[in-house]
């Protein structure tokens, strides 16, 4: 998978070269490039917003810089562009999934109060793009939310992770949260590791694993729960 980066704080990316991501990007797994937006400004301040038509607070990303900088870094190469946003659609654990096989993602991150729409609308009209929000708060820019996505969709890629196991039994894998975990020692500060998990029945650890799990999304995340398929619960399950 090849993944570009446009944005005018390069070094916010720098993570993505760090431990796991970084050893994927080593192996070739996969080829991460970050674009300064600011190299396809033309002007003795490289300014790349103005202020908003109609009014109001902040400034407006411009389509012009934008649209030279996506021309060039897309090129002919088939791609998927995303714009990290508040008000875009849910980023979740099943667009990882969808996006992992792309051949290629392209993320315009925007700060201030954004890209013109004119932009998104543009690129629309030739290939697939998506505004897409990690959450509802508000940060400065599309970077921090780009590191999280590029993660997640990064550690679904084969080869990324050491078990891929691990891909499959994470949290929402299932549709549920993951319950908890334990490791040595056995006790600890007083408070000792579930008997079940030190029994070596694997059919009651499966068991065991699975309440916690439904107990914990009933409690945190019951819209989870609310939106499993009606075959994924048995009768037991209904029971939290
Ligand atoms: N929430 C937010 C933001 O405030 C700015 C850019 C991107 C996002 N987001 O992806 O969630």
């Amino acid at each position: 998978m090849r993944i570009d980066v446009v944005t005018i704080f390069p070094g916010y990316l720098a993570p993505l070269r760090e431990a796991l991501l970084g050893r994927a990007i080593a192996a070739g797994l996969i080829d991460v490039r970050v674009h300064n937006l600011r190299d396809w400004t033309r002007d003795v301040h490289q300014a790349v917003d103005d202020a908003p038509y109609g009014g109001g607070p902040g400034m407006v990303m411009r389509p012009q810089v934008w649209g030279e900088a996506l021309d060039d870094v897309l090129g002919d190469e088939p791609a998927r562009l995303i714009v990290p946003t508040p008000a875009g659609v849910p980023f979740t654990q099943a667009t990882a999934r969808r996006w992992k096989d792309e051949p290629r993602l392209v993320f315009a991150c925007g700060r201030y109060e954004g890209i013109d729409q004119r932009v998104v609308d543009e690129y629309a009209s030739r290939m697939p793009v998506e505004e897409v929000s990690i959450g509802d708060y508000v940060l400065v820019g599309g970077e921090v939310a780009v590191l999280v996505m590029v993660e997640a969709v990064a550690r679904l890629l084969p080869g990324v992770l050491g078990n891929p196991q691990s891909a499959e039994q994470d949290s929402f894998s299932d549709g549920l949260l993951e319950g908890p975990a334990y490791t040595r020692p056995v006790v600890w500060r007083g408070r000792e590791v579930p008997a079940v998990l030190r029994s070596g029945d694997h059919g009651a650890i499966a068991r065991w694993r699975r309440d916690r799990a439904l107990e914990r999304t009933a409690k945190r995340r019951p819209d989870l729960l609310a939106a499993l398929p009606e075959d994924a619960l048995d009768q037991r399950d209904r029971e939290f």
